[in-house]
């Protein structure tokens, strides 16, 4: 469909009316499906908070291993506590209310469909300099943070009831918006799998952009939060964090901090570009990263390690060196998708695409595919290492991880053979690897 339309508008120009008229058909008419089609979006939204679940009590139990029977859960008494929805809703407020702050720059958004771009708040790093601030005041205070971790089970229910009852919400929305609003890949008709994938593009109330809010914000800060809960928690349980516990914490803290100051390179991913918000992202942002992405400092809480200084020296090397490729070749992408005539990347060798828009064959770019992804693994790795080799569980993260991406890169592939036709395939050509030189 896409190639059809891009070779039309070579040929013929077609009245705004015309092209309208296209794009509903379009959006009327997606069958492609992803993540296994209608089983998938049905089985999905049942197995991840179960995932959840499972891997929260596989954690905390003294044997913690990934490949036994599940430990029976804990009494609904322990899955349910009154303060866990005060407290996420008062974060959820406190996030919301920093949103809308004025303060940052206003940043467009890429061209929508309709030819329109969105403007979004680039206040995230304030944001979180502000809750810092507020967190430091409540712990100046007195407040027993490291009582998370016994709230851990009802914070995770409420945040994955939320996510449920927020993606129903933008599901009904959706029927009131706007075809032209409307995501290519979410809209098939089937309600479980456009439920599943999300219909609408960009939902928003007023200026508040759902998707973009979620995606960096609350369950990414959540994160944090519970990271340093559960350092929190040690601090109480043996007198002092440990050095696996603070690597754990200034690793992730440090991959949060970027993502918040690199906020505007949000806007340039799949998820905010071409995903509709549905269930998937939804709870991927709510429940998903906050209490699985965490599991190494929870682990660790309940199985103290031992690490030495020179296996502490070399992980901080490797996270270094992850962030380092991973930063770097994000940050080239973006300067070269921005200006492409700045002179950190005008030096770089491209090749020309039909659409105008040119790819990076040297530099990052030309050494594999996504050397984001590289970088990104190899700091997942450092997450990992400091909680030993005893067990399978910390290295949850990397597994499910290099699923995502591999999926994620496949996804990609798709998108930009399609974009940009035959120069994708002499790009796949020049750079052969997808991820990891000369290995995949
Ligand atoms: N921690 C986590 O849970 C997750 C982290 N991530 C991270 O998010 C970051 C963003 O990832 P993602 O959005 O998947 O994808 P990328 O940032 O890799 O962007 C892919 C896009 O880049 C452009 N592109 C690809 N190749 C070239 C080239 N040679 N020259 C110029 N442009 C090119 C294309 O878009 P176009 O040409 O249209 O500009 C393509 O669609 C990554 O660092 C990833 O590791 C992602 C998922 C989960
Ligand atoms: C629940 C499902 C199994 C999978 C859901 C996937 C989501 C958790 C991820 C999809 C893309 C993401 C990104 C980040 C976090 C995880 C999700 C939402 C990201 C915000 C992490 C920080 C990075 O610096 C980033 C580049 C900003 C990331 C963007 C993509």
């Amino acid at each position: 469909m896409e190639v059809w339309s891009g070779c039309l508008s070579n040929f013929v120009l077609p009245s705004r009316n015309t092209e309208m008229k296209l794009d509903k058909q379009r959006s009327r008419h997606t069958t492609e499906r992803e993540f296994g089609g209608t089983l998938g979006a049905t089985c999905i939204p049942v197995l991840l908070p179960l995932t959840v679940l499972y891997l929260l009590s596989v954690c905390r139990s003294p044997g913690a291993s990934l490949l036994q029977w599940p430990p029976p859960l804990p009494p609904t008494s322990q899955l349910w506590d009154p303060v866990a929805p005060m407290l996420l809703l008062g974060w959820l407020a406190l996030q919301s209310f920093l949103y809308m702050l004025p303060v940052g720059k206003v940043a467009e958004g890429m061209v929508l469909r309709d030819g329109s771009r969105l403007k979004y708040p680039i206040n995230g790093f304030h944001s979180f300099c502000i809750s810092a601030i507020l967190l430091g005041l409540t712990l100046w205070l007195g407040m027993p943070l490291g009582y998370l971790f016994e709230l851990l089970f009802p914070l995770a229910v409420c945040s994955m009831g939320m996510s449920f009852l927020l993606s129903l919400y933008l599901y009904l929305r959706s029927f009131w918006a706007p075809y032209q609003a409307l995501s290519l890949g979410g809209n098939t008709g089937n309600p479980l799998y456009d439920f599943f994938m999300g219909r609408e593009l960009n939902p928003r109330i007023g200026r508040f952009d759902l998707k973009y809010f979620c995606e960096l914000r609350p369950g990414l800060m959540g994160w944090v939060v519970i990271n340093l809960a559960m350092l929190m928690k040690e601090v109480e349980l043996r007198g002092s964090p440990s050095f696996a516990m603070l690597l754990v914490n200034v690793f992730q803290l440090l991959y949060v901090m970027d993502a918040l100051w690199n906020e505007e390179a949000v806007l340039t991913t799949m998820d905010i570009v071409h995903d509709g918000f549905g269930f998937m992202l939804v709870f991927g942002d709510m429940a998903w990263v906050p209490f699985t992405y965490s599991l190494q400092a929870i682990f660790l809480v309940i199985h103290p390690q031992s690490l030495s200084a020179i296996g502490g020296i070399a992980i901080i090397a490797l996270n270094g060196m992850g962030y380092y490729i991973f930063r770097r070749s994000n940050s080239q992408k973006n300067q070269f998708r921005r200006d492409p005539t700045h002179p950190s990347v005008a030096g770089l060798e491209t090749i020309a695409t039909a659409t105008g828009k040119r790819l990076l064959v040297s530099g990052w770019w030309g050494l594999v595919r996504h050397p984001n992804y590289l970088g990104d693994l190899l700091m997942a790795t450092a997450w990992s290492l400091p909680c030993g080799v005893s067990h399978l569980l910390p290295y949850f993260y990397i597994i499910y991880f290099t699923v995502l991406l591999i999926h994620r890169e496949a996804r990609d592939e798709k998108q930009c053979r399609r974009k940009y036709g035959l120069a994708w395939d002499t790009y796949c050509r020049r750079v052969p690897y997808r991820i990891i030189p000369y290995i995949y």
